[in-house]
């Protein structure tokens, strides 16, 4: 089911465009005929039961998968045969499920390397880059954490500097991949304030899986579920959480799914 864009929902044109994507792995149909946009300065939010979909429409959408079917398109032109590195060149980032930090650096220099394809070196430079890993290091709170090596930080504060890697230099579409999990309460506000921010003041798009299903209606105006590979529903986050075949297949006869 389709509703209304709903009255949070910007009316601009799309940044990230999906159409009729088709993935199968075998026998198993992972994601057919699914279509989705995403716009400059929206938080849309992807959920769905295990197995829907959403990892490997993630690795469509950032390069890391071709689709059979359907096409990708960044400002209205096709990136469909587009890699990766080209994607993150042009201001389409991604975090994962599992975590990715470069374990052995600091959180600095984490954001530091993030930064490295762009040209140019020497002390200026650097310490442009470094300026700029500190100031979104604050950004997210994780500024006492700066000198700390990446690999022994605890899982939340982990996942605020993978997103704070992935900001470092600036996005134009982050795809976020459950990125609450494992966190506090404490830290998934923080969080929400870091993505609420880079939307509405720097007009990112970003596109939201997460299984916080809480974290997700309270966050995102426009919700897209998954289910089987297909799209189930999509719409405003209450318009979508009502609707009695996404209760059904995801949010259970009682309400919304425990936090994972
Ligand atoms: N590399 C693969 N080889 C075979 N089947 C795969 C592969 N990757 C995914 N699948 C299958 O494709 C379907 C979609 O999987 P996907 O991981 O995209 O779902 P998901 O919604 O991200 O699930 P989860 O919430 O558990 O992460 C599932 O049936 C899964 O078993």
């Amino acid at each position: 089911m389709t509703y209304g864009t709903g009255r949070d929902t910007p009316s601009s044109a799309a940044l990230l465009e999906a159409r009729g994507i088709g993935v199968r792995f075998g026998g198993v149909r992972a994601l057919d005929e699914v279509s989705l946009v995403v716009r400059a300065g929206e938080i849309c939010g992807l959920i769905g039961p295990n197995g829907a979909g959403k990892t490997t429409l993630f690795d469509v959408l950032s390069g890391i998968r071709r689709p059979e079917r359907g096409r990708v398109l960044l400002d209205g032109v096709d990136i469909t045969r587009r890699s990766p590195v080209w994607r993150a060149r042009h201001g389409v980032r991604r975090t994962f499920q599992r975590q990715q930090l470069f374990g052995q650096l600091t959180v600095e220099d984490n954001l530091v390397v993030a930064q490295e394809w762009r040209r140019g070196a020497g002390r200026a430079v650097t310490a442009a880059r470094r300026a700029r890993a500190a100031e979104v290091l604050r950004a997210c709170d994780l500024g006492p954490l700066a000198g700390t090596c990446a690999g022994v930080l605890p899982v939340g504060r982990a996942r605020l500097a993978e997103l704070a890697r992935a900001l470092a230099d600036p996005p134009r579409l982050l795809l976020l991949d459950e990125p609450a999990s494992g966190m506090s309460a404490e830290e998934r506000e923080r969080l929400a304030a870091v993505i609420r921010r880079l939307a509405a003041e720097e007009g990112c798009a970003v596109l939201l899986v997460e299984h916080h299903v809480s974290f997700v209606m309270d966050l995102c105006a426009r919700v897209v579920v998954l289910d089987l590979g297909r799209v189930l529903a999509e719409g405003p986050a209450e318009a979508v959480r009502a609707d009695p075949a996404v209760r059904a297949a995801y949010l259970g006869a009682g309400g919304m799914r425990s936090p994972s």
